[in-house]
């Protein structure tokens, strides 16, 4: 179970999160929606560890995964998936290169010649399973578009072997065509491999498309939660009732394409 138990985060007299908590299953989809400085990414950046207590931010509660408490460094079993595909490689190697470089961090080690050669098995056939052809890893970053660059992304994150994905915003910076493809993708993951995740996003047509049970966080607090069909028939909280709205009233009541694929 990942858990997040009567959570709160304050910098200054400020507090970004209060008692926040959920219980995600291990091996579904859950949601966490909220609008632009709800505390998503903060949440987000706390799970993985990247919320230092230096830099000001003062947090009590608790997040687990399987009992193993989280929040004070980074877990390798709980990979992430950043919102920015080009903002996630570096310019300086190529793609290849560098989807070996969190196994050398993990290892703490030059990865022997056996080990990157059993490791460019596992990309090969990681790029076969999402249409990646192998010859882009060859490339540096400047020379892919943002869908194959998230879809590296995502792979760079399977290749940790996790045992639960932390997504932001997987699909915000990509066009609709290539937003539907790599959420078909996911969801094949989450149902193939049994892989959990959490998705963080503001795109209530994504997560009701994706998720098995949908979290509402509205200015630090969850003000709802449940499965997408009962949360779009009767929206309680003041944010989903908006957001129904104006998914029903926006150009003529098109669908997003995600959601449209349900
Ligand atoms: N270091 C900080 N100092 C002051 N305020 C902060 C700090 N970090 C976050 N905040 C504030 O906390 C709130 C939540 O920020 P957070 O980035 O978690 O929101 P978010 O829901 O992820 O927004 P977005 O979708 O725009 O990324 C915002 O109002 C933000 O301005």
């Amino acid at each position: 179970m990942f858990k997040i138990k009567n959570l709160s985060v304050h910098i200054g007299k400020r507090t970004i999160l209060n008692d926040v908590s959920l219980e995600a299953k291990p091996k579904e989809i859950t949601g966490l929606i909220g609008k632009s400085g709800s505390g998503k990414s903060t949440l987000f950046r706390l799970a993985l560890g990247l919320l230092p207590k230096s830099d000001g931010y003062e947090w009590n509660g608790e997040i687990e995964w399987k009992g193993e408490m989280l929040g004070n460094q980074h877990c390798p079993k709980i990979q992430p998936v950043f919102q920015d595909p080009f903002g996630s490689f570096s310019p300086y190697n190529i793609i290849g290169e560098l989807l070996l470089e969190p196994l050398k961090v993990q290892k703490q080690l030059v990865l022997n010649q056996e080990m990157i050669d059993k490791e460019n098995t596992r990309i090969g056939n990681l790029c076969h399973r999402f249409e990646l052809p192998v010859s882009l890893l060859k490339n540096t970053k400047q020379e892919l578009s943002g869908g194959q660059l998230q879809r590296f992304a995502i792979l760079r994150a399977l290749l940790m072997n996790p045992e639960y994905l932390l997504l932001d915003e997987p699909v915000t910076a990509l066009d609709v065509l290539v937003q539907k493809k790599i959420a078909e993708e996911l969801k094949e993951i989450n149902q193939k491999d049994s892989l959990g995740m959490l998705i963080v996003s503001h795109d209530l047509g994504f997560l009701s498309y994706m998720c098995d049970q949908i979290f509402v966080l509205e200015e630090g607090s969850i003000t709802e939660f449940g499965n997408p069909k009962q949360l779009l028939k009767h929206p309680q909280s003041k944010l989903l009732q908006e957001l129904v709205f104006a998914r029903n009233h926006s150009f003529g009541g098109v669908t997003s394409s995600s959601e449209s694929s349900n």
